[in-house]
């Protein structure tokens, strides 16, 4: 018997504030899913990275009304039991690199991992479902190119570059983000999901 294929009307969105995150997702996902994308600063709950993650899918549906994909990304220290978890945003824009290797100056123990939490939601009336990905690494001082939030200062474990040191390529084969992507991209082959690429919906 032939799969049953769901083919949706709308071609996926792709939400998020941030050029950096929208170039890594373009170059994992390549062709395997056609999106399209939102710049949204989308507001965020306080919680636990899946919470935050699934009400930014909620509230993307709902701007879009249509099929949505959102991730959330959080940098956490293990000396610090997770924190500062969801909130590295602000952390690193309020006390930088140096800051955060501080943080960890009482603690032997500079291990940390970067999490990737996304959400796909088919629409405003959909309960989103999430996708994790995580890399385990530890916080060292900055190396290598500042353009992209943390990665001068997260050396993944087996590595003796930092994320920021490495080529894309090689930063996509092992991040927090391809993993996740990886689910997505196994979930949406499972469900057999088409969507329409056009877009100019
Ligand atoms: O609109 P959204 O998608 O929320 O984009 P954002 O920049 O607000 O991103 P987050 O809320 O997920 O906050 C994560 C913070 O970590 C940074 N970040 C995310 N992914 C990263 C990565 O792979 N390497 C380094 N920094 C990263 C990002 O720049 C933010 O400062
Ligand atoms: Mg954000």
């Amino acid at each position: 018997m032939a799969a049953t294929r769901a083919v949706l009307a709308r071609p996926v969105t792709f939400v998020t504030g941030n050029a950096k995150k929208l170039e890594e997702v373009k170059s994992i996902l390549g062709q395997s899913i056609p999106f399209r994308s939102l710049k949204l600063d989308l507001p965020e709950l306080q919680g636990e990275p899946e919470d935050i993650s699934k009400e930014k899918a909620r509230l993307a549906a709902l701007q879009v009304n249509g099929p949505v994909l959102v991730e959330d990304t959080c940098l956490c220290f293990n000396a610090l039991k997770g924190l500062p978890g969801p909130y590295i945003k602000w952390f690193l824009q309020k006390i930088g690199h140096e800051g955060l290797n501080n943080l960890l100056m009482a603690y032997e123990d500079k291990s940390a991992y970067a999490l990737c939490a996304f959400a796909f939601s088919l629409g405003p009336d959909s309960e989103p479902i999430t996708f994790l990905g995580k890399t385990p690494g530890k916080i060292v001082p900055p190396r290598g190119p500042n353009d992209f939030g943390w990665d001068p200062i997260f050396q993944p474990d087996g590595y003796e570059q930092t994320y920021a040191e490495m080529p894309n390529e090689e930063k996509n084969k092992i991040s927090h983000r391809s993993k996740a992507l990886a689910m997505v991209k196994s979930r949406f082959a499972e469900a057999g999901y088409t969507f329409q690429t056009d877009t100019s919906v």
